[in-house]
């Protein structure tokens, strides 16, 4: 049996399967198999030159500060979004299928690039091993943030379908990695403990049963958040297959629904309402997406003369004047002295700081130099 088919065996089985108490510990088997063989078939597809590598016209590099990519099925708007939002013209053709490869565009937002990437429209069947999906994916778990453009005028089916899409490949939306210690040793058996008792439905037994189907027979488990499912756990298994990215969610077309409708999707979490074609709501998504990239602008100033605010570095949020200096080269902070800091981080106008300040939007740094 192919692996593909294997999936398809599992994913009927869990279908027929009635969730409840008693099936628990079964079902968290089938889908702790089910994780691995999508794992395997995504390999697979990476083997055979299927995650978009040279000469598919896929991937793209790179560039820029950030990357954001556009996830949406056909015609919900995305070429015309990235025409509005970023420097590259993409052409639009009324009709569907226009995005064939991705089309990297810049959102350039105070002097800070964000790439943006329009992913082709046909990410359905992904996780089945299914075509272009499955490069769509590879590029997808590179992002910074994904935009999900949706059509207002459809209903929830595409969100959700695109969501299970996405899940089923290993990227985690607004979540974070589950808070569970995990590593296999040599000898010693499993142990398993936790920081309180459970309270869903990762039990001791659960975690047993699922390292003796991965035939792990050592490992030490800590479970440290007590609301930790069994998929958490499958998932910190998988690890290296699985991407926690955050997602903004994007309904166009809000020109041609109702205003309560267009109300009532609005006050969902991670969602900006927009009308590509009417110009609407366009300002707030940049600074949604701006916002949810949680990066911060540094400006740098040569002694004596004024700072470039044109070209900023941009940094994530927290980041320490090491980070910096690590962005701006590996072995930068050797050569660091310290640097006069003026913004919000400072105490005084300008601080004299060392490796371990931490810098805030917009700070003025001057770095000194052995
Ligand atoms: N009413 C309305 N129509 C829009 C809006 N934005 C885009 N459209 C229309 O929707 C259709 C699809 O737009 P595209 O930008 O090509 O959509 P796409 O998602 O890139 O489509 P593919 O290239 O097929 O993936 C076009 O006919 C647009 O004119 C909008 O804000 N309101």
């Amino acid at each position: 049996m192919g692996v593909i088919e294997k999936i398809k065996a599992i994913e009927e089985e869990m279908a027929r399967t009635q969730k409840n108490k008693a099936t628990e510990h079964h079902l968290g088997l089938l889908k702790g198999k089910l994780a691995r063989y999508r794992q395997q078939l995504l390999e697979e597809a990476a083997n055979s030159n299927g995650s978009g590598g040279p000469g598919t016209g896929f991937e793209v590099a790179k560039s820029g500060d950030a990357r954001v990519c556009l996830i949406g099925y056909p015609s919900v708007g995305k070429s015309s979004l990235l025409g509005q939002i970023t420097e590259t013209k993409s052409e639009i053709a009324h009709y569907s299928f226009t995005t064939l490869t991705s089309v990297p565009g810049v959102l350039k937002y105070q002097g800070a690039e964000i790439q943006i990437v329009d992913l082709p429209g046909i990410i359905y069947g992904a996780s089945q091993g299914k075509g272009r999906g499955r490069q769509v994916v590879a590029t997808a778990r590179t992002a910074d943030l994904i935009l999900m453009v949706l059509d207002a005028t459809k209903g929830a089916h595409q969100r959700e379908s695109l969501e299970k899409e996405l899940e089923a490949v290993g990227i985690r939306l607004n979540k974070e990695r589950p808070n569970i210690y995990f590593k296999k040793k040599e000898t010693g058996g499993i142990k398993v403990n936790f920081l309180s008792p459970p309270k869903a439905n990762l039990t001791e037994e659960a975690i047993k049963l699922l390292l003796k189907d991965y035939r792990i027979h050592n490992a030490e488990v800590l479970v440290r958040d007590d609301k930790c499912t069994i998929d958490d756990f499958i998932d910190i298994l998988n690890d290296k297959h699985c991407n926690y990215i955050k997602c903004l969610y994007a309904y166009n077309k809000i020109d041609s629904v109702s205003l309560e409708e267009v109300d009532r999707l609005a006050r969902q979490p991670n969602t900006v309402v927009i009308s590509c074609e009417q110009k609407l709501g366009l300002d707030d998504l940049v600074d949604e997406i701006w916002y949810q990239l949680n990066v911060s602008r540094v400006y740098t100033k040569k002694r004596g003369s004024k700072p470039d605010f044109s070209d900023p570095l941009v940094v994530r949020n927290d980041s320490t004047i090491q980070d910096l200096c690590h962005s701006i080269h590996r072995d930068f902070k050797d050569k660091f002295k310290y640097a006069l800091v003026w913004g919000s981080s400072a105490k005084h106008s300008p601080q004299k700081c060392g490796l371990t300040h931490k810098i805030h939007d917009e700070d003025v740094l001057t770095l000194f130099t052995k």
